[in-house]
């Protein structure tokens, strides 16, 4: 379970331009559900997506992920954190155009030490759940924008994490791959994941599988 408690997080503090990104976020989210947090751009999506994965430190409050507190751990031990538990998906893609799609996904376990044997056993089998394996050999640069974003999702979900921040996944998909991307989603919540997925795409709304909308307005969270 991810829990928040009284979260802030405040650029520019104590000066003429103090400014807070995020105020006062109290939120629960069940392991394996699938969660939209939506808000108009500039709401704090991104912020409070980077807060959850320990890339950015709040100015003050918690995040509990199954019973540790990660808000303020240090530089190393966050980087091993998100090295086990989490999986990034973003609007951009965030590839490198000039590796395959396999090599690209072989990134996120480099730095864990496992053979090159079970490094193509893992990035084969997340290939195949993001199903984009057909197109292993192939350079990014050579992709659609659809087959990027399942190259990300094979990327996202190699080192089998339990937790998948998606930011603003479908922004650069047209209809048809953003309902594919859906359909990938689906599969993952299957797997037992849990997945918060930030937009402002209505593509996500009614969702059968999704458990709960998070409304998040000025950096507040609104029922
Ligand atoms: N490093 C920063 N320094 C100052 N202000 C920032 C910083 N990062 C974000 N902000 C501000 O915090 C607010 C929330 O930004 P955030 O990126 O979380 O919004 P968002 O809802 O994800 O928007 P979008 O949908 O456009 O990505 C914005 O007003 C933004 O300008």
């Amino acid at each position: 379970m991810i829990q928040i408690k009284n979260l802030n997080k405040i650029f520019y503090e104590n000066t003429k331009k103090e400014f807070y990104a995020l105020k006062d976020i109290n939120l629960e989210i069940e392991t394996s559900t699938c969660v939209i947090l939506k808000g108009i751009s500039g709401s704090g999506k991104s912020t409070l997506l980077s807060l959850i994965a320990t890339m950015e430190k709040p100015t003050s409050g918690e995040i509990i992920i199954d019973d540790e507190s990660v808000a303020k751990l240090p530089d190393l031990h966050s980087s091993n954190f998100r090295a086990k538990k989490l999986g990034f998906i973003f609007q951009s893609y965030n590839l490198f155009n000039e590796l395959s799609a396999k090599d690209n996904v072989s990134i996120p376990l480099i730095p864990v030490g496992f053979s090159q044997k079970e490094i193509n056993e893992k990035v084969l089998k997340a290939l195949e759940i993001a199903n984009i394996s057909h197109k292993k050999d192939e350079l990014v640069s050579n992709l659609s924008g659809g087959e990027k974003q399942r190259c990300a999702i094979a990327r996202a979900i190699v080192n089998n994490p339990d937790i998948i921040l998606c930011d603003e996944p479908t922004a650069n998909l047209d209809f048809d791959n953003s309902i594919k991307f859906i359909e990938n989603l689906k599969e993952l919540k299957k797997l037992n994941k849990t997945i918060i997925v930030a937009t402002h795409d209505p593509i996500f709304d009614n969702l059968d599988f999704i458990d709960n909308v998070i409304n998040i307005k000025n950096g507040i969270i609104c029922e």
